[in-house]
């Protein structure tokens, strides 16, 4: 499978409209896709933004020419109904032919709780995702209204006037075992994040293809996105430091724990070292390091990147990749 390179534009990090300046620039730098995180509340809190990515990518797929875009990820089963989420998907899709993508997943606290006060456990909320997937793909292809009583949502005579021409392409979002076995059987493709490359290829992608196999699919044909940060500079601290925003991702309790102010995920984002930042991430002075640090991952068995620009210069950060994209495509 061709491999692709994508562009993370941040809606956490950057204004909308510095985002939307970022994506028509990485649209032109050669970049195969565009992704923005739909969250509510960010990853981190001084000088944080959060605006809607559904809102943003209407404007975004308008402001660029033919380059394809899904959130990153959508988390449709508590402060979204995934019938509005289906409705909104179809409705870009229709709009924009063949560029939209939805990807899905089971939801962090920090944007759920702040507008429900509800936060179920990690099987719960798969369990929810897996019945929203249903719901979903119910009204896209819904060619008569749709009743359906699950555990979790109710359809009553739904039906979606607003179609796309066909099927909106679902990444389905595992970062453990089982999410990444739940991927395989519901998804379209696998979304993940950024994980050791032997844990990716021995874990994460050995479970999503087994998923895929029970549900009856080729997995070689489903793409396998994954989200990372990276930072470039030529000064190589500075370049660290510049992922200082992202760094609370790398406290496994933020995923386990009810943390949902952002004041206290960037308390314990300001505690993360250099070191486990550098492990994690990739930070280059130059475009051949990007480049090696992509390699690895594909060699791991990752065919989408996702690449969250985090670099001090975020102009430099994507223009970079002038002189990356052509060294790592097949
Ligand atoms: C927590 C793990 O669950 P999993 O289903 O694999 O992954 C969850 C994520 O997909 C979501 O949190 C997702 O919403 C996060 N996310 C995101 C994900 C991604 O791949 C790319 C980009 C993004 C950006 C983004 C996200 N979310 C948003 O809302 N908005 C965004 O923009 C997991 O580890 N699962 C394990 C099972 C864990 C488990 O069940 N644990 C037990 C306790 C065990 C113990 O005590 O030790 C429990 O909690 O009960 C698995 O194997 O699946
Ligand atoms: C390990 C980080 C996964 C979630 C990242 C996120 O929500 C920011 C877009």
């Amino acid at each position: 499978m061709e491999t692709k390179v994508g562009y993370f534009a941040s809606l956490e990090q950057y204004t909308p409209r510095d985002a939307l300046e970022q994506a028509v620039r990485a649209e032109n730098v050669g970049f195969d896709s565009i992704w923005a995180d739909d969250h509510f509340h960010p990853w981190y809190h001084t000088n944080a933004q959060s605006a809607q990515a559904w809102a943003w990518m209407g404007a975004a797929l308008e402001a660029t020419k033919d380059i394809f875009f899904s959130t990153c990820i959508t988390c449709p089963i508590m402060r979204y109904n995934p019938a509005i989420v289906a409705q909104t998907f179809a409705t870009l899709r229709q709009m924009y032919p063949e560029r939209v993508g939805v990807a899905v997943g089971a939801g962090e606290a920090m944007n759920e709780v702040p507008v429900t006060g509800e936060w179920p456990s990690v099987p719960v909320r798969q369990a929810m995702t897996v019945e929203a997937v249903g719901v979903m793909r119910q009204l896209w292809g819904g060619k008569e209204p749709v009743n359906f009583k699950g555990e979790y949502f109710t359809l009553d005579k739904a039906f979606l006037y607003t179609k796309p021409e066909n099927e909106v392409p679902l990444y389905f979002s595992g970062m453990g075992p089982k999410g990444a076995r739940l991927a395989g059987k519901y998804g379209d493709h696998l979304m993940t994040v950024a994980a050791d490359p032997s844990v990716l290829k021995n874990v994460t992608i050995p479970n999503f293809e087994k998923g895929a196999a029970d549900a009856g699919k080729d997995p070689s044909k489903m793409e396998r996105a994954m989200l990372i940060w990276y930072s470039a500079d030529p000064d190589y601290d500075k370049a660290i430091e510049g992922l200082r925003f992202w760094a609370g991702c790398l406290v496994p309790a933020m995923f386990k724990y009810k943390v949902y102010d952002s004041k206290e995920v960037e308390a314990h984002a300001n505690l993360v070292g250099h070191d486990t930042i550098k492990e994690n991430y990739m930070v280059a002075t130059d475009a051949e390091e990007l480049i090696k640090e992509i390699e690895r991952f594909k060699e791991a068995g990752i065919t989408h990147f996702c690449l969250g620009n985090s670099s001090p210069d975020k102009n430099l950060g994507i223009d970079i990749f002038k002189d990356v994209i052509p060294n790592v495509k097949d």
